[in-house]
């Protein structure tokens, strides 16, 4: 099947045959209960920017791994990419787009302060602040009660936001990340935000739940504005907002965010009053930042915390730009050791360990901008990748210490997957028990300390007999260990560093696809299904309507006998 086969693979960069010597012949006889032994080499491997401290001392790697990852960089030309994504250069090349997501962050006068070669095109600049604008003057319109009203002259107190995918993920992940934060509560109090993304009906009335036509807003996200799931559900509520309170009420209760003007017209949308624009330079698992998520989260959060979360998402922005050292760049260090472990040793998933309840949609997020991004079979020029394991890996995570009581046994005993843990050093809302020794924030702090080094350190067989454990056991409680993890300390989970992390997971994903040299803001490989699904429900339609005819033989038996199944009416 492969089209590319005949292609013969590019040369390998002479680093990367480097690395993989260096890999098989220094690191593979090492282990990491060794390597922290090293003081001076722990040392070297922590860095800090701002409040933000990644310690890498637990990465399977020696000084010499870092210097020739960052040679690697510079023959994969990584400096020069990022900064032909700032000034624009149409990088995403099989859709001829430019991939522009930190334009969404700059402030007016960003250029002032980037180097003159990642100078964002000022056209741009001018277009996000427009829609910037508009969207601070709408959310305070809504959130003030008076400007904007429902039909019935009701304020709009709450918001439904529909939307799958980069129209979904990124916006509910920020969400929850910010529900308890101090000032962004303060802000949310006596509103209510959901999303609505499944196609799945129970979607809907989830997301329904306890709200009122009257006193609800409903925001349709759609890049594209013709996603089936999205377009399903916003006629569903639609169908809610009309049969409670006329077809007139749809001008003051739904706005859209779109790239797409004639379709959000065509649905019945005032693209004058009610639409908040973006741009095709915006990928959606990259869009968190523009209208996708500046609309409903400023409605719910007010623009002010917004605003910082953008400020914190462009100051990373300016770090991963601006510093030039390899050494002490995060996104270049988090996206390095992506590249390290995927590639050189060969691990093909990684655990996002988040030491904290509120980035509980970490994960499902960095899914896609990670999966998507990374995902992919060929290079930019459509040969083969350099090898199979030079592209993107599987993601999941959960936070701590939930994770701990489910899938850290494999990660101890079973396979290798490297972990990325970030934790806090105070608590978004701080408890203590009297008599307790230690708060609950350090109680939950001490499991991330912990578990780092037991996945790095482990247990051998002579520590278990010296605790007098019996012989029958051993093979059973020894822990390998050599298991590589990363360490992230923030301060304290606000907008702002909210928005730091957000950049730092997003470039880290560019840093390993420029790395690979594949095209990480493509996503071809999501069309097939939704062309099969398309076919399925003409299918569907039509044998719902002539109920007895057999399923079409154009598709293959297994799929015939399971929809024949699924429309038998007596089962
Ligand atoms: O924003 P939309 O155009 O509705 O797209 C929603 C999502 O669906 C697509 O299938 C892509 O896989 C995603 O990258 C995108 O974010």
């Amino acid at each position: 099947m492969s089209s590319s086969a005949s292609l013969p693979r590019s040369h390998l960069p002479e680093s990367w045959t480097a690395l993989q010597r260096h890999a098989d012949e220094t690191i593979r006889r090492l282990h990491l209960s060794q390597l922290l032994q090293d003081a001076e080499r722990c040392a070297a491997f922590r860095v800090q920017y701002r409040d933000l401290l990644l310690d890498y001392s637990r990465q399977r790697a020696t000084p010499e791994t870092l210097t020739l990852l960052l040679q690697l960089a510079e023959e994969m030309r990584l400096e020069q990419k990022v900064h032909a994504m700032f000034r624009g250069e149409r990088i995403n090349v099989t859709e001829d787009r430019s991939v522009m997501h930190v334009a969404l962050r700059a402030p007016r006068d960003a250029n002032d302060h980037l180097p003159p070669t990642a100078h964002i095109p000022v056209e741009a600049l001018q277009e996000v602040h427009r829609v910037l604008d508009a969207i601070h003057h709408f959310s305070e319109q809504v959130r003030g009660g008076r400007d904007w009203l429902g039909a019935t002259g009701q304020p709009l107190t709450d918001v439904v936001s529909i939307g799958i995918g980069g129209s979904y993920l990124g916006p509910e992940f920020v969400y929850e990340a910010l529900r308890n934060d101090a000032q962004a509560a303060q802000a949310a109090r006596g509103r209510r935000l959901r999303f609505l993304a499944n196609v799945d009906p129970v979607d809907v009335t989830r997301a329904l739940d306890g709200l009122r036509p009257e006193t609800t807003l409903v925001v349709v996200v759609s890049k594209t504005f013709t996603t089936a799931e999205t377009m399903l559900n916003a006629r569903t509520l639609k169908q809610w907002i009309v049969g409670a309170l006329g077809e007139r009420a749809v001008a003051q209760h739904m706005v859209a965010v779109s790239t797409n003007t004639e379709a959000v017209a065509a649905f019945g949308i005032d693209p004058q009053r009610g639409m908040f624009g973006f741009w095709d330079w915006v990928g959606g698992r990259y869009s968190v930042c523009s209208a996708v998520g500046l609309v409903p989260l400023s409605l719910h959060y007010g623009f002010a915390v917004m605003q910082q979360f953008l400020a914190g998402a462009h100051a990373m922005d300016v770090h991963f730009v601006g510093e030039r050292d390899g050494r002490r760049n995060l996104p270049v260090l988090y996206g390095l050791w992506g590249v390290w472990n995927a590639t050189f040793l060969g691990y093909p998933t990684r655990a996002l360990l988040p030491y904290s309840q509120a980035l509980l949609k970490l994960a499902p997020h960095i899914q896609q901008v990670d999966m998507e991004s990374n995902g992919k079979r060929v290079r930019l020029d459509g040969r083969d990748l350099w090898t199979a394991d030079a592209t993107g890996v599987v993601n999941f995570g959960e936070p701590g210490t939930n994770g701990q009581h489910s899938f850290y046994q494999l990660m101890h005993q079973g396979r290798v997957v490297p972990a990325d843990f970030i934790g806090f050093r105070r608590s978004q809302t701080p408890r203590t028990v009297p008599g307790y020794p230690v708060s609950n924030h350090d109680e939950l702090m001490s499991n991330f300390f912990a578990q780092p080094d037991a996945l790095a350190v482990g247990k051998s067989a002579e520590q278990l007999r010296a605790e007098g454990v019996p012989e029958s056991l051993i093979p059973h409680k020894v822990f390998a260990g050599n298991r590589p993890s990363s360490s992230l300390l923030c301060t304290v989970l606000d907008a702002f560093t909210l928005g730091g992390l957000l950049a730092l997971f997003e470039h880290r994903t560019c840093v390993e696809g420029f790395i690979w040299g594949l095209n990480s803001f493509d996503q071809w490989g999501v069309e097939l299904g939704k062309v099969l699904a398309k076919r399925v429900r003409q299918e569907l339609q039509q044998r719902r309507d002539k109920s007895g005819d057999a399923v079409s033989a154009a598709f293959n038996a297994s799929t015939r006998a399971l929809l024949q199944s699924y429309l038998e009416k007596d089962v």
